[in-house]
């Protein structure tokens, strides 16, 4: 397991996602938006929205188990795209890690422009556009992964009761 966490809001998740979008606007128009699956959906919507795109297709690369990694399989492929090989679509992802996921859809659509909210520095020759780097020993805790508990206060947790 990872031995450091950087957690992202609902609010933050809002506004580096409208960071990516300013970002991307400048390098459009784009014929449409690749969401990767699972993770890629929110930010998707999020920059779809901010640059007034209504063409979305998804692909599906499973990889991970929770925190496990394992083989890349394209569960499915993102059609609308193949035949242009990406050439002016958007692939967005919630954020590149070893790289391992964009790889494989690097290998499907090679002209298409790949865009993270967060990236970290063995994933980051694989994206072309990103907000925010965090180190490689850190896990990145989404909102829709976690949920807000109860916390001790200090004192009670140091008298270990
Ligand atoms: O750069 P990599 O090492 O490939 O890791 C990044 C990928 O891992 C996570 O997805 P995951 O496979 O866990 O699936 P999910 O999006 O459905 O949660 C994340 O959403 C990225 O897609
Ligand atoms: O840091 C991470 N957080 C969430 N999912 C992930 N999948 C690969 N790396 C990560
Ligand atoms: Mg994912």
């Amino acid at each position: 397991m990872a031995p450091r966490y950087y957690t992202v809001s609902w609010d933050q998740l809002h506004r580096d996602g409208k960071a990516l979008a300013w970002r991307l606007v400048e390098r459009g128009p784009w014929q449409g938006i690749v969401a990767i699956t699972r993770g890629g959906l929110i930010p998707a919507a999020i920059v779809a929205r901010e640059l007034d795109c209504r063409m979305i297709e998804s692909a599906s690369i499973v990889t991970y188990d929770e925190e496990v990694k394992g083989d890349p399989v394209v569960a499915k492929p993102p059609a609308a795209a193949l035949e242009s090989q990406g050439e002016h679509w958007l692939v967005l992802d919630d954020l590149v890690d070893t790289g391992t996921t964009l790889r494989v859809v690097r290998n499907l659509l090679p002209k298409a422009h790949y865009a993270t909210v967060y990236a970290k520095p063995a994933g980051k020759p694989l994206v072309d556009t990103f907000v925010t780097e965090v180190s490689q020993d850190t896990w990145i805790l989404f909102p829709w992964d976690t949920e807000q508990q109860f916390v001790p206060p200090i004192a009670k947790a140091a008298a270990g009761k």
